[in-house]
This record gives C-alpha cells, structure tokens and sequence, in this order.
C-alpha cells in the first residue's frame, strides 16, 4: 500500500518531495497504471531525466515540474556543480534533451536558471535550498492555476454538458487536478457535468489507462470510447464540445498537443462543437511563432506495433509514432487559462494575458 494521501480522489499528485533537503522525489509510476500504483524514489537528476524520456511522469506541466526538481538533484548530488559551468550547462542539457514538444519542460528550467542566478557565491546548502524551494513552488503554482483554470473553464459551459475529452489532462499530468480534466473536475463541482467521452487515446492510451483511472476515483461519469468513434457520437448529437490539453501553444494560437487532437478539431468544425483548449500560461510559447516552428516528438514504432509488450502487428511492419499534432489556431473556439479565457485574434489575445 501507498505510503501516501489517498491518490485516489482528486488530489491526485504524481510528484511529491520527500522530507527535506535530504529527502527524495516520489514518482507515481504511470507506465504500470492502472493495474499497480508503485511509486517511484528519485534521487538525482538523471535518474529524474530517465522517468520523463521513458515517460515514468508525462503530462507537459508534470515534466516541467519533474525537470525542476532534477535540476535540485542535480546540484544536491554534486557540490562542483558551484565552480564548473560546464557541469551546469551538461545538467541543463540532460533535463532539455528528454522530450522536445512541451514548452513546459523549457519554461521550468529556465524558471530553474534564472533563479539558480539570485543565489550565485552562496554555499552549497543554501543553493540546494533554494532551488527546491522553486521546484516546489512550481510544483504548487501549476496546481493552484489549475483550479483557477477549472473556474474559468466551468463558467463557459452550459448545465448538463457532454464532453468529449483526449488524451489524460488530468492530476497525474501535472501538479494536481489537471488542465483540461481540471476543467471537467470543476463543471462536475459546480453540477453542469452530464458525462465526458473519453478518447482511448492510441498508441500510448493515455485515456484508456490514465484518464479513465481518474474518472472512476472521482466518481466522474464517463465512458471509454476508441477515438475513431468521436466522429459517431458527434453525428448522434452527444458531444457539446471537445476539450483537451495542450504542449505548446504557438503565439498566432496553434495548438500542439497529442496526436489526434487535430482530427478532433476538424470533425468539430464539420459538427459545429467548441472545440476548447485549456492551458496554463507556462504551455504559451510566445517565442514560437506558429505551429511549424514546434518539434514534434517522434517516438518508438513498438508504441504502435506492441500493446503493453503484446505484438499486435506482423513481424517486420514498419509504423510510424508521430506523438503530437499541430491544430491551427482558427479551429480553436477559445483557449482557457488561470488569467482568462482568449479567442481569435489569439496574436492580440495570447500577449495580452501575459500583460503585453
Ligand atoms: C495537461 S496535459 C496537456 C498535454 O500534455 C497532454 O494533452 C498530452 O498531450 C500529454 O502527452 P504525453 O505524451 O502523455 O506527455
């Protein structure tokens, strides 16, 4: 049994520090969910980079937080770290290197830097202290934005909502209580919530594995559906809109999320369903003009060609595992954040929630 809260309920947090300078960081193993609930002990910075490139934690705002608290390992571990750039720079770089899609990873670490700046000449202890400190406010930031979040989300929609959502959003993908699942968290809260549809989400089955496990801890009505059956329930009139997360926003508004986000979008455009993005201001990436400048991540065909190590696929089939997908901005109905709700013209809108 878990030595921890019961994550089964809605405070569903994936990375929780253990004790305090000299403590660990607990991981929720997401691979082995939903058949086992182990939990991970991390205690340096690769052993953290390795649990986001195998995806041990995944979810842009929990690899953002998880890079934060590998970038405190990394200077606990190896007190020369003071002295050496060079060593700074290889620990950047290794949290950099695990997955290049989600902004968050980025906007963490340089979180990290800039405050790895406000502590130069100090000791040792005091540095290490300071960055988890930061590591932990990150960590507490992105759930108290997601509440926030789930307000503004909860306040578009109707009484009696259908939602169809992708992917999993939710507690596990970040802090606590999720971006888009967050949103659902919050229409079932304030009594809107009729029922979400939830998207298998292949190859990886984020939704099948992940997000299903959360709606039954919370007691949130959903069915599983595989997602070449969105369109269907869309034609049957029982989808009121879509929402879903995302990795990147790009600064003219495309959205960069995971792959069959963008068949969503367009079967919403056909059907006429707001088609909705949550996203924390930390998965904004103003410095990325539009969606062609975003890497997407292209993982293993075995995530394609294997179903939880079983081969569904002939020996020697080749496949492809593009992992996200981009939808352009003008299939966006709104994107929903802590600060507020933007719509087309999101090259006016996105600047203008960070105050520009
Ligand atoms: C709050 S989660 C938003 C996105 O990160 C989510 O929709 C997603 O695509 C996750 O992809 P994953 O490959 O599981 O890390």
């Amino acid at each position: 049994m878990s030595e921890f809260p019961n994550v089964f309920d809605s405070n569903v947090r994936p990375l929780i520090w253990v004790g305090e300078l000299d403590g660990h960081l607990s991981l929720l193993e997401q691979k082995e969910l939903p058949q086992a609930e182990r939990w991970l002990k991390l205690e340096s910075a690769a052993a953290v980079a390795d649990a986001i490139r195998e995806m041990s934690v995944r979810g842009a705002p929990a690899i953002g937080i998880a890079a934060a608290y590998g970038v405190a390992l990394g200077f606990r571990e190896d007190p020369t770290l003071l002295n050496e750039a060079a060593k700074v720079e290889a620990l950047f770089e290794l949290l950099a290197k695990t997955r290049p899609t989600a902004v968050n990873l980025f906007w963490a670490l340089d979180r990290m830097r800039t405050t790895l700046g406000t502590v130069e000449g100090q000791p040792h202890q005091d540095v290490v202290a300071r960055l988890l400190a930061e590591a932990h406010a990150i960590n507490d930031e992105d759930r108290a934005n997601n509440q926030e979040m789930g307000r503004q989300g909860a306040a578009l929609l109707k009484d009696g909502v259908r939602i169809l959502t992708h992917c999993n959003t939710g507690g596990l993908a970040t802090g606590g209580y999720g971006t888009a699942l967050g949103i659902i968290r919050a229409a079932k809260a304030v009594g809107k919530l009729q029922h979400v549809w939830v998207d298998e989400t292949r190859p990886y089955l984020q939704g099948a594995r992940l997000t299903a496990w959360e709606c039954i801890q919370d007691e949130i009505p959903a069915t599983l559906i595989t997602d070449n059956m969105a369109g269907f329930y869309m034609q049957q009139g029982l989808v009121d809109c879509v929402i879903v997360g995302t990795d990147r926003v790009a600064a003219n508004g495309d959205v960069a999320n995971k792959i069959g986000t963008y068949s969503l979008a367009v079967l919403c455009k056909y059907h006429k369903i707001p088609f909705f993005v949550a996203a924390p201001l930390s998965t904004i990436d103003l410095n990325t003009q539009d969606g062609a400048g975003i890497p997407i991540e292209e993982r293993s065909s075995k995530e394609v060609t294997e179903i939880q190590g079983k081969t569904i696929a002939p020996e020697g089939m080749k496949a492809a595992h593009p992992a996200f997908d981009v939808t352009p901005a003008e299939l966006v109905t709104a994107i929903i954040t802590e600060v507020g709700v933007a719509s087309a013209p999101y090259s006016e809108t996105l600047p203008s929630l960070f105050g520009r």
